[in-house]
């Protein structure tokens, strides 16, 4: 379980986020929209390590968060995920080497072949078995990305963070993505964040949707006030609704 509790994070004088408080179970998968520069991605930096908050606390199963990101968390964002320079197969092997061979970045003998088995059965996964001595440059976006989400999850995370990952890809691939994604989820059990500029991508594939968004403006100072999660929805129940929640939506929410 992940619980945020009365996080603010503060650039300078600038507040980008203020009192979030957030629960949220294992399993579940949250869609995050809000409008452009509101925070999203510094919130899913927060929940990777990489950023500290200026205030407040986040607990992973009652812990603190580990203070820099590990295993326990793989993340994919909208582009440059993965390393130009190294093949499909490679890029996914990299993370289950360097754990166990930190100077050289390659496992030799029978550990090599129980990695590269394992990251060549998430590659089958994913839909890129053929083409495993490929390079990035080689790749179409959608295999870009299927690329990253098995470099992110041949890591076993518990959480995996996304940022606008299929942001760059036609719609015919996002729905392909969006399939990917969903049966990925139900594999696993992973608790997922994705943001999201596409309400109707957020409100079709996650089981909650966070809404970002600042109460507070002060035109005479901009970055006065920070954004906070003004609206949380559990989708589950509403998924089919004619209507849905998007009816509910405030017509003010400039995604
Ligand atoms: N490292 C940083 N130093 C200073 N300011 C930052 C830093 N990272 C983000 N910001 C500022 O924080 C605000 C929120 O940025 P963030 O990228 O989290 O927004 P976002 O909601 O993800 O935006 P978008 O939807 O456009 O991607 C922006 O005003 C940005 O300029």
């Amino acid at each position: 379980m992940i619980e945020i509790r009365n996080v603010w994070k503060e650039y300078g004088d600038q507040v980008v986020l203020e009192r979030v408080n957030l629960r949220i179970e294992d399993g579940e998968f949250c869609s995050m929209v809000g409008a452009s520069g509101c925070g999203k991605s510094t919130f899913l930096r927060l929940l990777l390590g990489q950023e500290r908050p200026t205030r407040g606390t986040i607990l992973l199963d009652g812990a603190p968060l580990p203070a820099e990101p590990d295993a326990h968390r793989g993340v994919v964002f909208q582009r440059y995920s993965v390393f130009p320079h190294l093949s499909v197969l490679r890029n996914v092997l990299l993370g289950l080497e360097l754990p166990h061979a930190r100077f050289t970045g390659r496992l030799f003998g029978a550990r090599r072949l129980i990695a590269r088995d394992e990251a060549v059965a998430m590659l089958t996964r994913v839909g890129l078995a053929d083409a495993l001595d490929k390079y990035p440059h080689q790749l179409s976006g959608g295999m870009q990305q299927r690329l990253a989400l098995a470099q992110a999850l041949v890591m076993k995370p518990r959480v995996l963070l996304l940022d606008e990952p299929f942001g760059a890809l036609d719609p015919g691939i996002r729905r392909d993505m969006h399939e990917l994604l969903l049966k990925l989820w139900h594999e696993t059990g992973l608790t997922i964040f994705m943001v999201t500029h596409d309400l109707k991508e957020g409100f079709t594939l996650g089981s909650r949707m966070l809404v970002f968004d600042k109460v507070r403006v002060d035109p005479q100072a901009p970055g006065a006030y920070g954004a906070r999660i003004t609206y949380n929805i559990p989708l589950e129940r509403n998924r089919d609704a004619q209507h849905g929640p998007a009816a509910a939506m405030p017509d003010a929410l400039a995604l």
